[in-house]
């Protein structure tokens, strides 16, 4: 049977839904279509007029700056199909505030393209609900560290509402992390952040289900919700410094005032080893063209040294707190062996889009895994980190531990400071030598991340 067709008095749009697509005639008599998979949502006419507003991406028909991004379009219809009543959703409380939403570009995440995935998808997406916004671009390493003290922290201990949209990858999220977690001030609202995957690991998103990118980075903004972001901190003995300027340079870590020691906080992973050390060894300008391949290019060269030599021992003592749920008390266990490859403790269930770390791992629940393997072949610590990528098969493996964590302490026993590296969401910490890291999980939840529903 043909589907009827309803004219639009206001657009002279005819929209309906055949098979899974949405038609319509545009104004300049153009057959459309789109897919209802693209389509990100439908909101009441934002301009206070009868009917409804599609919004929905499509790919970029043109060449140039931003091309493979899609674009976010709408069309206007004052008879909804009922096909599209489920995708029919209000405007979320948290976007209705009377607080501009504020937008950070990460300019140099990921492959450097935060920017145009704001001007094709985000940038049409806030024009056609109508709300308004805020853009701050990043200038320098600094930028969302800045603006993170002086405006999003600011207002929170204000006690005002803000929702952050946050173009980047997980460099973006740990920075506002650290300003909130290092403040002594009291937060009284926590900011909602929601995030637009556009790094290279971007972990975080991937972990909480915004897997394909931009589009359900804007689903998510519609539809999701406020969740509280777990945290750790990572203690490092005195002496202990950021790596910066692609490895050239060194600074000091931030010492909350009253902290004894230089700490992190993070929400997804501190690590040492392997791990670390192929993050480290990827930041560079040369490396990130590689995108999300950078970190199996520098594990090759990490496991198969130029010299021709075996990958490298990584020595170190390592002692785990373990909640005893028999006693309800903290068991603390050293690892016998003092020699490994692979190290890392983590909040989030996966490292990349389909890197799945930590299988067991739910997304905000808010435990900690440790996952470690000793020295091993290069070929036998590739397949293992390549089970990895399909569906998280590695932790069945005995030569891996992977189990729940209350504490981490890592006592490091290495001459060379290029073996002393760890890395935290993406920062590289050297330590210093015969120094250590403690890791363990904080209480408080000073920041939201807008999730997808289940
Ligand atoms: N304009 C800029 N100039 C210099 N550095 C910048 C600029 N904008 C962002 N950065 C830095 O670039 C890095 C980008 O980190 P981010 O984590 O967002 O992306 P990524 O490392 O590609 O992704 P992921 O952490 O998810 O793997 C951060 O260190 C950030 O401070």
């Amino acid at each position: 049977m043909a589907p009827s067709e309803r004219r639009d008095p206001d657009t002279g749009c005819t929209v309906d839904v055949v098979e899974g697509t949405l038609r319509w005639t545009d104004t300049s008599e153009n057959a459309r279509r789109v897919d209802l998979g693209d389509i990100v949502g439908v909101v009441r006419n934002p301009d206070q007029s009868p009917g409804f507003r599609v919004l929905f991406l499509e790919s970029a028909q043109d060449e140039g700056e931003g091309s493979g991004t899609p674009r976010l379009s709408k069309v206007d219809t004052v008879y909804l199909p009922a096909a599209l009543s489920p995708l029919l959703v209000d405007v979320p409380s948290h976007l209705q505030r009377g607080e501009p939403v504020q937008v950070v570009i990460s300019a140099r995440s990921g492959t450097g393209t935060a920017k145009a995935v704001f001007q094709a998808t985000v940038e049409p997406f806030l024009r056609h609900l109508a709300l308004e916004y805020r853009i701050f671009e990043t200038q320098s390493a600094q930028t969302i560290l800045e603006l993170s003290r002086s405006r999003f922290l600011e207002n929170a201990c204000a006690g005002i509402p803000q929702t952050i949209l946050l173009l980047s990858g997980d460099g973006g999220l740990v920075d506002i992390v650290d300003v909130f977690y290092k403040s002594t001030e009291t937060v009284q609202v926590a900011p909602n952040i929601c995030l637009i995957p556009c790094g290279t690991g971007n972990a975080m998103a991937s972990s909480i289900g915004l897997r394909s990118g931009p589009a359900s980075g804007l689903a998510t903004f519609l539809w999701g919700q406020p969740s509280p972001v777990p945290i750790f901190a990572a203690s490092f003995s005195a002496g202990s410094q950021l790596v910066l300027d692609e490895g050239r340079q060194r600074g000091p870590i931030d010492i909350k005032s009253d902290a004894p020691y230089p700490t992190i906080y993070g929400a997804v992973v501190a690590s040492w080893g392997l791990h670390a050390a192929l993050v480290a060894d990827s930041d560079t300008a040369e490396y990130r063209k590689f995108g999300s391949e950078r970190f199996k290019i520098a594990a090759k060269e990490l496991l198969h040294p130029s010299d021709g030599t075996a990958p490298h021992h990584f020595q170190g003592r390592i002692t785990l707190t373990t909640a005893n749920s028999q006693t309800g008390l903290h068991d603390q266990e050293i690892i016998e062996e003092n020699e490994h490859m692979y190290v890392l403790a983590t909040l989030v269930p996966r490292l990349e889009k389909e890197f799945l770390i930590s299988p067991d791992s739910e997304p905000l629940g808010g435990q900690m895994r440790f996952l470690r393997f000793g020295p091993l072949s290069a070929e036998e610590a590739t397949r293992l980190v390549m089970l990895a990528y399909q569906e998280g098969q590695h932790v069945h493996e005995d030569v891996v531990t992977y189990q729940e964590i209350e504490r981490l302490r890592i006592d490091f026993n290495e001459d060379l400071e290029r073996w002393r590296r760890v890395c935290v969401d993406g920062k590289i910490v050297a330590v210093g030598k015969g120094g250590w890291m403690e890791l363990c999980k904080e209480p408080r939840r000073l920041l939201n991340i807008i999730k997808p529903c289940e």
